[in-house]
């Protein structure tokens, strides 16, 4: 497959080893460029020279488009053609295989043998999965599981087509375990611009399983902040589509974040991994669609100021009852059984006689209804209900014997209007209004009538799934909008009655469900164990993994914000990967000059970093702080609830929008205890604030520090900051 070498070759330099193999790489690659491009003007001049195209033209230029596809692929392979190598033989085999790996897969224009691996070509696992416990090693390909041992395993930095770094992690016979990490830890040392990024050269063991996950599998995964969740959620999308060309497509494929900005966030990933055409959205905007814009979303900001404000958490908790009561699973069910009633009772109880003589019985409207269209959802049976009357009374009025046929025409129309009235109204709001208010504790108050005319009901976030759910009732799924697979990130956040609904536009259950329970914030509305999804899949069909370990932040960064929630014995803590780094500062401020404090402390540290953001507990706090950045000239993005972009450099942010982002240094400022007393809920806001940072965690308070952070920690740390 891939250059084979045999067990006696002599041991060279790494590195002009290395070099040698590159320069040949790239030489073959630019060889194939020169054959691609030369084919690909000839095309170009042909498809010009004619416009209307024949099915053949049509067809050759798909194959030209493809073309275009490689030739993209093979220009971006001359920047970093691979990152790895995996030097492995099979049992049986004579010779050991030399597998360069990297993001795209590359043919040698000369022998057509494989010379670079697609990442996620099944023997491209073996880089993964191998951990260098032992030298045996095994990979699923698809005659079966190949066994082997390892030879070699080398982490290879090209970049813009220059070689610049080789670490060996395992090396036959050697004892490499001392560097196993270091290409890892030099990875993530590294400062980050303003998007997610690909990690296909360093994905871990644990990763690597849930990226390869069977596809038919609910993958359940509870990652600790920084574990790598969106990431991997991401790669598996790449892989899947990869592996199952044929059974997926990325246009029935979607993702659903928690808001605008971070889909922009998380933009670039997929460009990255060679994949485009995901849907990218949120729950609310997608469910808007499948509505057909029937009723518009109250503005979300309002809630989010509340719910975050400062205020006792049992006050909180009772104005939040009925956004719970909405989410669960019970909730569901009522509504199955009022539309079961409703199905039973919606029928007009009536026989239909469009004029004298002729009369449709009410039993067989029934019967057409409750039988001969039982398969059909409920506002299909209706129309054709009403279609199958239409045309009786068609053939009965073609068969009268009545003279004037105009006038018992016109009569017999009046009556047929008349009875199509008597019909209830089968729109998801209507039937959802009737139902709330049938509903003890629940009532139809909560939906806003429109203040103009022309203007749509507004509805809450919550109100979305069981009016979607009333709308698959009444209308199945649309074949366009059924999906393949389905990611949810945070989905500690969506309730087990959205899940429900989503499993209904995603037949084959396939889904990437990611989320944290420790970074459960807007706990009114989500879950407090994944048994809620999980109950949701038959046996054999849902997969749960565990991630424990965070990626993102410093070895001190994760012990300090693990110890805010270890209290709280229900969260799981973050294992930290051994990378070192700035002891946490803990300092207080007067109340007098935390502004400019803060604002000098964010241009210190955006000196050293490319992104920095300052985290308020409040969303009033984050404009306050942000226009004094603003007043001192510091070039400062306030993010707030509307926005739909994220700019990197210096951000100020209420913690509850900076979820799922990440930041190189952080300034948590107000840590005090009004800010943050010892509620779960604040526990949690500071969690996740912590575990924004990767690189550098400052910790600003007023007065009395937060209780959460532990005295004997913080006189430790304020005595460090001096
Ligand atoms: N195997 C890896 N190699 C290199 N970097 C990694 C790896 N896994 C994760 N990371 C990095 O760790 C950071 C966190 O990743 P990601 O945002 O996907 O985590 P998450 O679990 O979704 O976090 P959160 O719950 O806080 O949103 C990113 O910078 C990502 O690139």
């Amino acid at each position: 497959m891939m250059e084979s070498k045999s067990f006696d070759s002599a041991p060279k330099d790494p590195l002009q080893e290395e070099r040698d193999h590159l320069e040949y790489v790239l030489a073959q690659i630019r060889k194939q460029l020169k054959r691609d491009g030369t084919r690909l003007l000839e095309t170009d001049e042909d498809e010009d020279a004619d416009e209307a195209l024949t099915a053949d033209e049509i067809a050759d230029a798909t194959v030209a488009e493809l073309a275009r596809e490689r030739f993209r692929k093979l220009r971006m392979a001359t920047r970093e053609p691979y990152f790895g190598r995996l030097d492995f033989l099979a049992d049986g085999d004579a010779r050991i295989d030399q597998m360069y790996i990297g993001k795209r897969g590359v043919d040698d224009p000369d022998t057509a043998e494989r010379m670079i691996l697609d990442w996620r070509a099944p023997a491209a696992s073996l880089f993964y999965s191998f951990t260098g416990q032992g030298d045996e090693a095994a990979y699923e390909s698809p005659e079966g599981p190949i066994h082997g041992q390892v030879y070699l395993k080398r982490n290879i930095v090209v970049r813009d087509g220059e070689l610049q770094r080789v670490v060996d992690s395992y090396v036959h016979g050697q004892d490499t375990s001392a560097t196993t990490d270091e290409f890892l830890l030099y990875r993530l040392a590294e400062n980050k611009d303003s998007r997610l990024r690909d990690i296909v050269s360093t994905i871990q063991a644990e990763q690597n399983d849930i990226i390869r996950a069977d596809k038919n599998l609910a993958v359940i995964i509870q990652g600790v902040a920084g574990s790598g969740k969106t990431t991997v959620a991401l790669h598996r999308l790449a892989y899947l589509l990869y592996q199952h060309q044929e059974r997926m497509s990325a246009d029935r494929m979607a993702i659903f974040a928690p808001n605008a900005m971070f889909v922009d966030y998380i933009s670039e990933v997929l460009p990255e991994l060679g994949v485009g055409g995901i849907q990218q959205t949120t729950f609310a905007d997608w469910a808007l669609r499948i509505l057909d814009y029937e009723v518009g979303l109250r503005d979300p900001s309002h809630r989010l100021r509340d719910w975050f404000g400062l205020k006792a958490a049992g006050a909180r908790r009772a104005e939040y009852r009925d956004v719970e009561a909405k989410g669960a699973l019970s909730c569901r069910d009522a509504l199955e059984a009022f539309l079961k009633e409703f199905e039973r009772t919606c029928i007009p109880e009536a026989d239909f006689s469009p004029f004298e003589g002729h009369t449709l019985p009410l039993t067989d409207i029934v019967a057409w209804f409750r039988d001969e269209y039982s398969h059909y959802p409920l506002y299909q049976r209706r129309s054709r209900v009403l279609a199958r009357v239409k045309r009786w009374m068609e053939i009965a009025l073609k068969e009268s014997s009545e003279l004037d046929k105009k006038a018992q025409k016109r009569a017999a129309t009046a009556k047929y209007r008349a009875y199509e009235n008597l019909w209830p109204d089968f729109t998801p709001l209507a039937l959802y209004r009737t139902f709330l208010d049938s509903q003890p504790g629940l009532g139809s108050a909560s939906i806003h009538a429109p203040k103009k005319r022309g203007a749509r009901y507004e509805v809450q976030a919550e109100d979305l799934a069981p009016m979607l759910y009333i709308h698959w009732r009444l209308q199945g799924v649309d074949p366009r909008d059924r999906f393949d697979h389905v990611v949810i990130d945070e989905a500690q956040d969506f309730s087990p009655f959205q899940i429900a609904v989503l499993r209904n536009y995603c037949p084959s259950g396939s889904m990437t469900i990611l989320g944290d329970l420790s970074q459960s914030i807007h706990t009114y509305q989500g879950i407090t164990d994944w048994d809620a999804f999980m109950s949701q899949f038959p046996e054999g069909h849902v997969g749960y993994y565990q991630l424990d370990v965070s990626y993102r932040s410093t070895f001190e960064i994760i012990e300090f914000a693990n110890e805010i929630i270890r209290p709280f014995r229900q969260f799981r803590e973050a294992k930290p990967v051994f990378r070192s780094g700035e002891e946490v500062v803990v300092e207080q401020v007067e109340w007098r000059t935390r502004l400019d404090q803060a604002v000098d402390k964010l241009s210190a540290l955006h000196r050293e970093a490319s992104t920095v953001a300052l985290l308020t507990r409040t969303e009033e706090d984050a404009h306050v702080y942000h226009h004094a950045c603003l007043e001192a000239g510091v070039d400062a993005h306030l993010i707030d609830a509307k926005q739909s972009e994220y700019h990197g450099g210096i951000s100020v942010v209420p913690i509850y929008l900076a979820k799922g982002l990440e930041f190189d240094s952080v300034l948590l400022v107000d840590v005090d205890e009004q800010h943050y007393d010892t509620s779960s809920l604040s526990a949690k806001l500071l969690y996740v604030g912590c575990t924004r940072a990767l690189h550098r965690l400052h910790v600003h308070y007023t007065d009395a520090l937060s209780p959460l952070i532990p005295r004997s920690d913080a006189d430790e740390r304020c005595g460090a900051s001096g």
